[in-house]
């Protein structure tokens, strides 16, 4: 099994709102693929679907060779996940939240090494809720790393950090991936996903309208610029025309 993901004529209607339509996706192991579109594209659903905590109408998906409906025990141990917000108890400190996140998971990698190397290795003992947003940020991504996963899922990777730790996450992320790590990840920073991604998907309303690379994307559009590509495939260039 080359592929670390795979999903095949995905569907999802919320009511009578399609919400992906016959999506298909494959994602080799040991790269970074990038989900992108403008809001309300369906790129949380898609996660959602792959995680296994949203259905779909129609389609199929293997996570790591799995089903994620049906194998979503065994997936939770191989599969990091990057949330927004947490649901953690209003005065919890750093440390404890990565010692109860780390006891869920068989072999969970060394938490105070990942603070460390995310810049926050300094606020352990800190409140969560008293982090700046930033710093919350990547602790979330710290958190999705615990579980030491083959496959991580990081949604809206580095909104709220600050230029230079943007960068260093970038530089944490590459040396991860060159030890075996899969990442799949959604950002609004076209800068990041062309430094990242090895390749690309973008949707508008629920459907790829763009898959492939970011040079391929550039050369597609006719645009020396990734984000002029992307604002004309995803279609928000003169949405307000
Ligand atoms: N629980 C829900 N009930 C009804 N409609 C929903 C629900 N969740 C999402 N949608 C709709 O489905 C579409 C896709 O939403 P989704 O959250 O997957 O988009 P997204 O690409 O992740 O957006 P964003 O970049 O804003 O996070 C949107 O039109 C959204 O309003």
């Amino acid at each position: 099994m080359q592929e670390a993901l795979k999903v095949e004529r995905l569907s999802k209607l919320y009511g009578d709102q399609l919400a992906l339509d016959n999506l298909n996706l494959c994602v080799r192991k040991n790269t970074v693929f990038g989900l992108l579109g403008a809001n309300g594209a369906g790129k949380s659903t898609t996660i959602e679907c792959m995680l296994g905590t949203r259905k779909a109408d129609s389609g199929t998906i293997s996570v790591l060779g799995r089903d994620p409906k049906k194998d979503r025990r065994n997936l939770f141990q191989e599969v990091g996940v990057q949330f927004q917000e947490g649901d953690y108890q209003p005065e919890i400190k750093v440390s404890e939240l990565c010692e109860e996140t780390a006891c869920l998971y068989k072999s969970p990698a060394d938490w105070k090494s990942l603070c460390e190397q995310f810049g926050i290795g300094n606020k352990v003992s800190r409140a969560v809720k008293s982090l700046s947003g930033g710093e919350r940020q990547r602790l979330f991504i710290v958190l999705a790393l615990i579980p030491d996963p083959r496959l991580v899922f990081l949604d809206e990777l580095t909104t709220g950090l600050d230029a230079k730790a943007r960068r260093d996450v970038w530089k944490i992320l590459e040396g991860l991936k060159s030890k075996g790590l899969t990442i799949f990840l959604t950002s609004h920073f076209m800068d990041e996903v062309e430094a990242l991604c090895d390749e690309i998907c973008i949707l508008k309303k629920g459907r790829a309208v763009f898959y492939g690379t970011v040079a391929q994307a550039k050369e597609q559009c006719g645009c020396g610029k990734f984000e002029d590509a992307y604002l004309v495939l995803s279609g928000e260039e003169g949405m307000d025309e």
